[in-house]
């Protein structure tokens, strides 16, 4: 299930409160300027999909975000346990980052922790299939996958250079939770 649990940044062990509903987990975020949706694809997504057909279940959504957005750039990130590099990947993707265009992700399957950290506050949001996330350019995050990672993501830029990350070199992501498996 999805789920948002918000933290003040001196308390990780206690979050100060922790959504489950939609509508709750959505209009928290948006309050940060963070666009929480949940897409459904338009055609069933069949084992060993390609990137195309991965796309194109969900073309009619992705056409709207990039014309509203501006983003050039889509394609597909697929990683799971049998992945050589998952424990390199995991550890840079858990530093804590910015980057200089919005971060965001649709969960096609399986599941990854996004944790932000705006102000005094740590928003660790539990991403899961059909959850699309926006994160806006200029926020502090992390991203967890697990010791056994399992997700397909969809990911939209709009920097032709792809995932540029600007690491703040802060050790605040090894104080809060991490993705469960
Ligand atoms: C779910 S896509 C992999 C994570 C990523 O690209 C990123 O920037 C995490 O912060
Ligand atoms: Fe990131
Ligand atoms: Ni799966």
């Amino acid at each position: 299930m999805s789920s948002l649990s918000v933290y003040h940044v001196s308390s990780p062990e206690i979050p100060n409160k922790v959504l489950t509903h939609f509508e709750d987990i959505a209009s928290t975020l948006a309050e940060q300027g963070v666009r929480f949706d949940r897409w459904q694809a338009a055609t069933k997504i069949q084992p060993g999909a390609s990137q195309e057909e991965v796309i194109s279940a969900y073309q009619e959504q992705i056409d709207k975000l990039m014309t509203e957005r501006g983003y050039i750039t889509v394609d597909v990130i697929s990683l799971n346990s049998d992945h050589p590099q998952k424990a390199e990947l995991r550890a840079k993707f858990l530093e804590e980052h910015r980057h200089g265009e919005d971060e965001v992700r649709f969960f096609v399957a399986g599941r990854g922790l996004f944790t932000l950290h705006i102000d005094d506050y740590v928003y660790a949001v539990l991403c899961e299939k059909n959850d699309l996330i926006s994160v806006p350019a200029g926020t502090k995050h992390w991203f967890d996958m697990g010791e056994h990672p399992h997700f397909v993501a969809i990911r939209l830029f709009n920097n032709p250079e792809g995932w540029v990350a600007n690491f703040t070199g802060e050790d605040i992501a090894g104080r809060f939770p991490r993705l469960e498996d």
